[in-house]
């Protein structure tokens, strides 16, 4: 049975994760990892969480901590600790801010449950995925980045919303960086089958409101109800449950790059990966038209930029 840790396990994103992962039937134990402040916070969280499992009759080991050695044994240790952003600053600001946290607990990580793989999901996650990468010294294979799949569901949304078509049908992923320089694959989305050029014909799709709309979908949602909550969560659960279970699904992670998309190196961006048990099992080679190679090369500089800045801004701090 697995044991999965949740860093920052008192937040929107790790409540939700955890209380998901321990009504799974694949997860024995969830840490519901917190800072020494928070640890009543997550000891109230398992205590309620505890009761709703009961009323399902599930069981599932929850275990609130600030403790490392509570690290031990993990198999998954997602990382969900951020800084939330202050009035006046902006996403580079948070980027230093959050380094410090992501290597911080990517150092523990590899101390305590060297075996582990690890996902990111504090923002920007792409820079952090390369952060917690460098820090944990792991195989950039087990270092994961969250946030382009949860794009990519989005985009299914919209497409399956706009075309009244049950969202199974539609095969589509958001590649790039999880921010403005995203790049909807539309060249290789499929509509139960169909290629999305030969869709379309018989439908008009405005694509410019598709990207505005998939840009725009976190902050709207911000705006409305204060914090994105169900869909971080959900997308997730279903990458730690895709490597659990072992079931090689291609998901959209953001990973350190070797030159294996668009000849891109030295930086983590959203990819189509094959997940497993151990993490990566393979980055999955796609054809990008014009624009969206394009669009992908400007994520690439851009993030590279911010990533190197960030590196060296905890190089003067050690
Ligand atoms: N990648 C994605 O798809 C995605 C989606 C939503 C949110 N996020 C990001 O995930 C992170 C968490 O989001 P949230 O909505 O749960 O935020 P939140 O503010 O609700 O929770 C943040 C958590 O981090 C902890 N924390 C804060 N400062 C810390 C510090 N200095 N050291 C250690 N822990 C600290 C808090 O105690 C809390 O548990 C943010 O960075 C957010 O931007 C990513």
């Amino acid at each position: 049975m697995v044991k999965v840790c949740v860093i920052g396990s008192t937040g929107v994103i790790g409540k939700n994760v955890t209380f998901k992962l321990a009504k799974a039937d694949t997860v024995s134990e969830v840490v519901l990892f917190s800072r020494p402040e928070s640890l009543d916070k997550a000891k109230g969280q398992s205590y309620d969480m505890y009761d709703a499992l009961a009323a399902e009759d599930i069981d599932c080991l929850l275990t609130p901590s600030c403790n490392y050695e509570d690290l031990e044994g993990s198999d998954i240790v997602l990382i969900t600790a951020g800084a939330p952003r202050q009035k006046g600053m902006n996403r580079r600001d948070l980027a230093f801010i959050n380094a410090k946290i992501v290597s911080q607990y990517a150092k523990q990580i590899a101390k305590y449950a060297p075996d582990a793989v690890i996902l990111v999901t504090t923002n920007p996650v792409d820079v952090m995925t390369t952060i917690a990468y460098d820090a944990s010294g792991f195989s950039r294979r087990k270092v994961i980045g969250v946030g382009n799949h949860l794009d990519s569901l989005r985009l299914k949304n919209y497409f399956a919303k706009c075309l009244n078509i049950n969202s199974s049908e539609i095969h589509t992923r958001v590649i790039g960086e999880h921010g403005d320089n995203m790049v909807p694959l539309l060249s290789s989305t499929t509509i139960g089958g169909i290629p999305l050029k030969y869709f379309i014909k018989e439908v008009e799709l405005d694509i410019k409101d598709i990207i505005k709309t998939l840009k725009n979908a976190g902050n709207t949602i911000i705006s409305k109800k204060g914090a994105t909550e169900y869909g971080p969560a959900y997308a997730i659960s279903n990458l730690i449950k895709t490597i659990i279970t072992n079931t090689h699904k291609i998901l959209t992670v953001s990973l350190y790059l070797d030159g294996e998309i668009a000849n891109v190196k030295g930086v983590s961006l959203g990819v189509p990966a094959v997940l497993y048990k151990n993490g990566i099992a393979m980055i999955v080679p796609i054809h990008m038209n014009d624009y969206e190679t394009k669009k992908f090369l400007k994520a690439a500089e851009d993030i590279q930029e911010l990533t190197e800045e960030v590196r060296k801004s905890l190089k003067e701090d050690n």
